[in-house]
């Protein structure tokens, strides 16, 4: 380290005198031993930035001139912060590289407040489930995939039984609440590649990405005793507390089906363990027809 100046020092809370003529700047920014961007430079290391920063872009062709951003644990200053990093190499007239400028960027603000709008573009305000956007998005996503890898999607719908009295009993924020609750027990029964998202008022649907129609079933019953067990008192309902009943539904995505009629099979499929009596889960796989509604 041949320069480090009053910016530095703010933003590190290490002063120059303890970094000149060492060479281990990561100290300043890291809990734990990794190198820095000029470092990575120095050593001819760039190949491994993609796994060390959030994101990189190249400045100029030689691939030497280089910007990345990642968050850093900072152990001298107050907080972690969220830096941009720019290198650029000084090269003599044999093109050896005799030293590497870093400049250093705080856009811990700037990542925050990206950070709260992606949260609230995507997030249900109540539940804090995935929205309906979202949820659009990455079945869209999901289907595209599960076709390029020839794997099977699965979808249920869910939705809380009787859900209008509970309201009319407790009123709409102990409906709030109730529905709340019900978002907790769904998410805690999830893997870490599903989506749970609130689909509208009291329902909701979960995206299980390579899961077969006997898997999704699984997990639908899963979801189904979980709520009940919540033991909220209900007394529109059968069991007098609060269920949901579940439309399953399994497609092996081709290029001549959409997304679309995964929900519809799945809707349908709810729509049946509704008609059937509530707090159960109906089953169907896209192209077999009906299957039997399914109670445990
Ligand atoms: N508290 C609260 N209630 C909601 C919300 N969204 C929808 N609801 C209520 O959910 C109820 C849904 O009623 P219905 O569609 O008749 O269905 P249900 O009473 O659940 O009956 P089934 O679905 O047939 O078992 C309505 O009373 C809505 O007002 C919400 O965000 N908060």
């Amino acid at each position: 380290m041949i320069v480090w100046n009053r910016a530095c020092e703010r933003l590190t809370g290490v002063p120059a005198r303890e970094m000149l003529g060492t060479r281990d700047a990561w100290r300043c920014f890291y809990g734990k031993a990794r190198p820095t961007l000029a470092d990575l430079v120095i050593q001819r290391r760039t190949g491994e930035v993609p796994t060390l920063y959030d994101s990189h872009q190249r400045l100029c062709e030689d691939g030497a001139h280089l910007a990345a951003q990642s968050w850093c644990d900072m152990p001298r200053a107050p907080r972690r912060r969220y830096l941009a990093v720019d290198v650029s190499p000084i090269v003599d007239d044999d093109g050896n590289v005799t030293a590497v400028v870093e400049t250093l960027r705080d856009m811990t603000d700037e990542k925050q407040a990206q950070i709260a709008l992606e949260q609230l573009a995507t997030r249900d305000g109540l539940t804090g489930l995935a929205n309906r956007r979202c949820f659009d998005d990455t079945l869209q996503a999901e289907w595209q995939r599960a076709l390029r890898q020839h794997q099977p999607l699965s979808l249920l719908m869910v939705d809380v039984d009787s859900f209008k009295q509970y309201n009319d009993a407790h009123g709409h924020v102990g409906g709030d609440e109730c529905l709340q609750r019900i978002a907790t027990a769904v998410a805690s029964e999830m893997r870490a590649n599903d989506l749970v998202a609130r689909y509208g008022g009291e329902e909701f649907a979960v995206i299980l990405p390579n899961q077969s129609l006997k898997g999704a079933a699984i997990v639908a019953e899963r979801i189904r005793c979980r709520v009940e067990s919540l033991n909220l008192p209900n007394l529109g309902a059968a069991k007098r507390c609060v269920t949901v009943s579940i439309g399953a539904a399994t497609a092996l995505p081709s290029p001549e089906t959409e997304a679309g009629q995964l929900i519809a099979t799945a809707d349908a499929a709810l729509y049946r363990a509704k008609h059937m009596g509530r707090n159960r889960i109906s089953l169907t796989r896209e192209a077999d027809g009906e299957l039997p509604a399914y109670t445990v």
